[in-house]
C-alpha cells in the first residue's frame, strides 16, 4: 500500500461539514438546451451518500453526461434542485460555484483532457495552484497524488508525451491532489484497453476506500459491475437503480473540509496575492513559451509598431529641431524691410532709396544691406526667342536688386563680377539667371565661365543680354527659378514689390530690426515695416505644431494596427486553447482568473515588444537624422514610452479575447 507523504490523501483531518448530510441530491431535476426537442434530463430525483460508489449506464444520447455536468455544477439545470453536502447551489452565483467546484469536486474526462505542454507535476498541481496551496506544500501534494496513480518517475516530462493510460492515471492524480470529497468521472476507461482499464479502476476503488464519493460514467458493463450501485438512465429519467451489495464495503469515514481553505486563510493578503501573481506569470510565460513562433512573430509585430511609433516621436523631435534651428539662424542673422513705392522709385527717386539702403548697411552690426524689387508676375513676360515667343512651361519671377546683394547673402554667382553694373541705371539692359531658369529658357551656360558670349533673353519687348548665372542654393527657394535685370528694366515693368533685406551679425537681427526703419526715413520711420523676424518665429510654432499633430495621427494609425493584429492572434490562441480553458474552469478557475491570465500574457507580449520597439525607434531615429545630417534629438524618455505604449496595447489586444476565454462554457468546451 502507498505510504502518503501529505496528509491531503490521508484522509486524516476533521470533517467541518455536517456528517449526515448527502453527497450529493438532486429532486424533479430537468435540463432542456435551447432548441432541443426533448428534454435532455426530465425530473431527475437521486441522492447520492458520502463514500458510496457508483455508476450511471444508459445507452448513447440518453443523457449521463448532462446529468455528470449538473452535478458537477459544469451547467445548471433548467429546474428543480440540487445539493452538494447539504448546501443549496442552484441559486449560487458563478463564483460560488466555481469555489464548490475547487474544493469538493474532482474531474476525470474520457478525453483525460491534460495541458500537453506543462509537465507532469504541473498538471497534478494545477487544482491546487488555483486553491492558492504554499508552492512546497503543493510540490509535495502533487508527488503523494502521482506516486498514487505510479507516475511519480514521469514527473518531469511534458504531459503530451504520455500514453492515453498514463494521462487518464494523471487526471485521476490533479483530481485527488486537492482532496476532492465527490469524484465526477466521465468515461474514465473508454479509451483505454483492459488492463489499463482495471488500474484506473483500482485506483478509482482505492480512492473510495478512503470515503471520496466517486461516481463514474461508463459504456462498459465490466467497469458498472465493479462499483456498488449502478444507475441507468433512458430518455432523460432514471430507469434503474440498483445496489450491489456483495461489492459493499464502504468505508463511512466521511473526508474532511479541503485543507487549503485553511491554509490560504492562514496567508496574509500580500502573500497570497504576491504567490497568485507569481503562479499567473508562470502560466503565462509557460503558455507563451509553448508557441514561441507565435509568440516571437507577434512579438516582432508588436516591436515593428511600437518601434515605428517611438521612432515617429524620436523622428519628429529630430526633424522639429532641424527646421528649428534652421530658422532659428535665419531670424538671427537676416531681417526684411518692406518699403512703400513702385517701381517708379526707380526713375523718381533711385538716389533716395540708395541712400536709405546705405544707411542701414552703415549700422553697427549690419553686414550688409539691399533693396529688392520682385515683379508682380502678371506684368512681366520672360521668353529666349523673340517678345512673341512661347514662355517656358516653369513660371520665371522677375527681380532687381543692389550689386551688393550677392555677396552680402552668399549666393553664388558666375562670373562672380557680373553684376557690377547693376546699380547705375545707364549701364542696362543686362541679367543674370539662376541655373534653374537658365536651363528653362534654353541659355547656353557653363558652370565655370557662365553664360555663352552674346545669350540674350526678352523681357516683356526689349531684348537684355544675360551676362552671370547663379545658384540661390537652399536658403532661398523663391530664387529658384527668377531672373534678376538691372535698374533699368525694372524702372519699366509696371508694378513691383520693394523690399530691404538686411544681413547682420549672429543675433542682432532683432535689435537692428528696431532701428533699420528709423535709419531708412529718419524723418518718417512709419514707411518702412519690419516684417521677417516675427514671420519666422510664427513659422516656427507652426512647424512645430503641424509636425506634432501629424506624428500623433501616425502614431494612433499604427497603435490600432498593433491592438487589431494582436487581438487577432489573442483570439485564435483562445480558440485553439478551448479545452485547456474549460478543463481550468471545471478545476475552478474563476472567469476572472482565465480573464486574468490573458491580459497577463498580453501584457508579457506587450512589455517585451514595447522594450524591442523602443530600441528599433531609438535606432530608426538615428539612421535618419545620420542621413539628413540632422543632430539626432533622442528624448531619454523615448524608450520608456515605448515600454508603456506596449503595455498598454498589449492588454488593449488581450481584453476582448480574454473575455471571449472566461465566457467559455465549461460544459461544452470540456466535450471538444
Ligand atoms: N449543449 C447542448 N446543446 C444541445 N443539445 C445538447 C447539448 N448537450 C447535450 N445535448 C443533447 O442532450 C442529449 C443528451 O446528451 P448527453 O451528452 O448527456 O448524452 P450521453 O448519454 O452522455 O451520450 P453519450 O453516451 O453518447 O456520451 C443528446 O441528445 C445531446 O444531443
Amino acid at each position: 500500500m502507498t505510504v502518503l507523504r501529505s496528509k491531503r490523501l490521508a484522509g486524516t483531518a476533521e470533517s467541518t461539514d455536517s456528517d449526515d448530510a448527502l453527497a450529493i441530491s438532486l429532486q424533479g431535476v430537468s435540463r432542456t438546451f435551447p432548441g432541443a426537442e426533448a428534454p435532455a434530463l426530465l425530473d431527475v430525483s437521486l441522492a447520492i451518500e458520502c463514500g458510496e460508489f457508483v455508476s450511471i449506464v444508459g445507452p448513447s444520447g440518453s443523457g449521463k453526461s448532462t446529468l455528470l455536468n449538473i452535478m458537477g455544477l459544469l451547467d445548471r439545470a433548467s429546474s428543480g434542485s440540487l445539493a452538494i453536502r447539504g448546501q443549496d447551489v442552484e441559486t449560487a452565483s458563478e463564483r460560488s460555484l466555481d469555489t464548490v467546484r475547487l474544493h469538493r469536486i474532482g474531474f476525470v474526462f474520457q478525453s483525460s483532457n491534460v495541458i500537453g505542454d506543462d509537465s507532469v507535476i504541473s498538471n497534478a498541481a494545477i487544482g491546487l495552484r488555483v486553491q492558492g496551496v504554499p508552492m512546497d506544500e503543493r510540490a509535495v501534494a502533487a508527488l503523494d497524488a502521482l506516486e498514487f496513480v505510479g507516475l511519480v518517475h514521469k514527473r518531469k516530462v511534458q504531459a503530451k508525451f504520455l500514453s492515453g493510460g498514463e494521462r487518464q492515471r494523471l487526471a485521476i492524480a490533479r483530481a485527488i491532489a486537492t482532496h476532492p470529497q465527490i469524484i465526477l468521472a466521465d468515461e474514465p476507461t473508454g479509451n483505454l484497453d483492459s488492463n489499463n482499464s482495471s488500474r484506473v479502476i483500482e485506483y478509482l476503488r482505492k480512492l473510495n476506500s478512503g470515503g471520496v464519493t466517486v461516481i463514474i460514467i461508463t459504456h462498459d458493463l465490466d467497469v458498472a459491475n465493479q462499483t456498488d450501485r449502478q444507475i441507468e438512465i433512458r430518455d432523460g429519467r432514471i430507469s434503474r437503480d440498483v445496489q450491489d451489495n456483495s461489492h459493499i464495503r464502504r468505508n463511512l469515514m466521511v473526508p474532511s473540509a479541503p485543507e487549503a481553505l485553511d491554509a490560504s486563510s492562514q496567508q496574509t493578503w500580500v502573500s497570497r496575492i504576491a504567490r497568485s501573481l507569481l503562479d499567473d506569470c508562470g502560466d503565462a510565460f509557460t503558455a507563451l513559451s509553448a508557441r514561441a513562433l507565435r509568440t516571437m512573430l507577434l512579438i516582432t509585430a508588436f516591436a515593428i509598431a511600437i518601434g515605428g511609433m517611438t521612432g515617429a516621436l524620436g523622428i519628429s523631435s529630430t526633424t522639429s529641431n532641424a527646421i528649428n534651428n534652421r530658422l532659428a539662424i535665419a531670424s538671427q542673422d537676416r531681417l526684411s524691410v518692406s518699403v512703400g513705392g513702385g517701381p517708379a522709385v526707380l526713375r523718381d527717386d533711385f538716389d533716395g532709396l540708395r541712400s536709405g539702403v546705405d544707411r542701414i548697411a552703415s549700422l553697427p552690426h549690419v553686414v550688409g544691406a539691399s533693396y529688392v524689387y520682385s515683379a508682380v508676375p502678371a506684368d512681366v513676360r520672360i521668353t529666349r526667342v523673340g517678345p512673341t515667343d512661347l514662355e517656358p512651361e516653369t513660371p520665371l519671377s522677375l527681380h532687381s536688386s543692389s550689386k551688393t546683394y550677392f555677396n552680402d547673402f552668399e549666393m553664388q554667382l558666375i562670373p562672380h563680377n557680373s553684376r557690377s553694373a547693376f546699380d547705375d541705371l545707364g549701364a542696362g539692359p543686362l541679367a543674370v539667371v539662376s541655373t534653374k531658369a537658365a536651363i528653362a529658357l534654353d541659355v547656353p551656360y557653363s558652370k565655370q565661365t557662365g553664360p555663352s558670349a552674346g545669350a540674350s533673353i526678352w523681357i516683356n519687348d526689349r531684348l537684355v543680354p544675360v551676362v552671370g548665372v547663379f545658384d540661390p542654393g537652399s536658403n532661398f527657394p523663391e530664387y529658384t527659378n527668377s531672373v534678376f535685370v538691372d535698374a533699368s528694366v525694372m524702372s519699366a515693368v509696371s508694378r513691383a514689390e520693394l523690399k530691404i533685406q538686411v544681413r547682420t551679425e549672429k543675433g542682432f537681427s532683432a535689435a537692428i530690426a528696431r532701428v533699420a526703419p528709423l535709419a531708412y526715413s529718419p524723418s518718417d520711420p512709419g514707411k518702412a515695416r519690419v516684417d521677417v523676424t516675427a514671420d519666422i518665429q510664427s513659422i516656427r510654432q507652426g512647424v512645430s505644431n503641424d509636425l506634432g499633430s501629424l506624428i500623433a495621427l501616425l502614431s494612433l494609425v499604427l497603435m490600432l494596427l498593433a491592438v487589431i493584429t494582436a487581438a487577432s492572434a489573442m483570439y485564435l490562441t483562445v480558440q485553439n486553447r478551448s479545452e485547456e480553458i474549460a478543463l481550468r474552469r471545471a478545476i475552478g478557475s474563476s472567469r476572472w482568473l482565465i480573464c486574468r491570465s490573458f491580459i497577463l500574457e498580453g501584457l508579457i507580449v506587450g512589455i517585451t515588444a514595447g522594450s524591442l520597439g523602443g530600441i528599433i525607434g531609438n535606432l530608426t531615429t538615428l539612421c535618419v537624422s545620420w542621413i539628413q545630417t540632422w543632430p539626432p534629438v533622442l528624448p531619454p524618455e523615448l524608450w520608456l514610452v515605448g515600454l508603456f505604449l506596449g503595455a498598454a496595447t498589449g492588454i488593449l489586444s488581450a481584453i476582448y479575447p480574454a473575455w471571449v476565454a472566461s465566457r467559455k462554457d465549461p460544459a461544452i468546451a470540456i466535450r471538444g
